[in-house]
């Protein structure tokens, strides 16, 4: 599966809907919703545990939206339930479709031999012209700032820059929500920044696409619109990232100095 690509889930557009709150959730303008949702796995030995707990979110639609957390409080596993990858134990979901899921590794999302290639390979299933396809390719590529790669070997990319190219292979097929999973760990300080900025052109220069980005790298909350801040299955800051920055900040502040006391 193409999972960069849009991810047009057979399920309704409410997964985890009962007919009580049908209303009640993606009514309102956002792009992402998830209301008390949480997801648990059964270890070796049958035991049930809680991955995710009670977790709720609004993203406004149009918007670039980040999500923190130290290693291992369940960020990956909650962007997978808003990609549909992975079903909620308990919950209820809503993203607006089509949506697309960017992995972390570079090398595990280019396909193609070439750039423009790889960036057409979802539009198979379309039925468009050759000149559709090659205006779709150039609008997707300009909007990540790779447009003078079109004829490159992806080979000779460097990660970022694959990323830049995964991330249009998604818009191409206009998905209307981006879900980006740690796209920057691979990458140096220059491509790290090269990509942020990719995701921030492509929303300020398309329709309606909304980006939820995972990370751990604090200093990205600048570039966000809003932040949702996650410690142990839990979200337990939602809203303003200049906020939640000064509440990480003091947080480690006070761990810090438990530690040295
Ligand atoms: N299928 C699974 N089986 C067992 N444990 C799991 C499974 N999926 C996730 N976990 C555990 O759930 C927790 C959350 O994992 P997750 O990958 O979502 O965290 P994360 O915040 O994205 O971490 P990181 O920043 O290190 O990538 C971790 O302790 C992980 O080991």
């Amino acid at each position: 599966m193409n999972i960069r690509a849009p991810i047009y889930a057979s399920t309704p557009r409410y997964s985890n809907l009962t007919t009580r709150n049908y209303n009640a959730i993606g009514a309102d303008n956002y792009a992402i919703e998830s209301r008390s949702v949480s997801y648990s796995i059964k270890n070796e030995r049958g035991k049930v545990v809680p991955i995710i707990k009670d977790c709720s979110l609004n993203i406004p639609s149009g918007q670039f939206w980040m999500l923190l957390g130290p290693n291992g409080c369940g960020k990956s596993t909650l962007l997978k339930i808003l990609a549909g990858l992975l079903s909620p134990t308990d919950g209820f979901v809503y993203v607006r479709k089509p949506r697309s899921y960017v992995f972390q590794n570079p090398d595990h999302q280019v396909v193609m031999p070439t750039v423009e290639a790889d960036v057409a390979f979802g539009l198979g299933r379309f039925n468009l012209t050759n000149d559709e396809t090659k205006l779709r390719v150039a609008k997707a590529l300009t909007a990540v700032g790779m447009y003078d790669y079109l004829q490159r070997p992806v080979q000779t990319l460097s990660g970022g820059q694959k990323q830049r190219v995964a991330i249009a292979g998604a818009l191409v097929e206009q998905c209307k929500v981006l879900l980006l999973d740690e796209l920057t760990t691979f990458l140096d300080e220059t491509d790290q920044l090269g990509v942020i900025k990719a995701v921030k052109n492509t929303l300020s220069s398309s329709e309606d696409v909304t980006a939820l980005w995972v990370t751990h790298r604090l200093e990205e909350l600048e570039y966000a619109d809003g932040a949702v801040y996650m410690e142990d299955g839990k979200v337990v800051m939602h809203g303003e990232p200049s906020v939640i920055m000064d509440s990480i900040e003091a947080r480690k502040a006070s761990y810090t100095d438990n530690i040295n006391s």
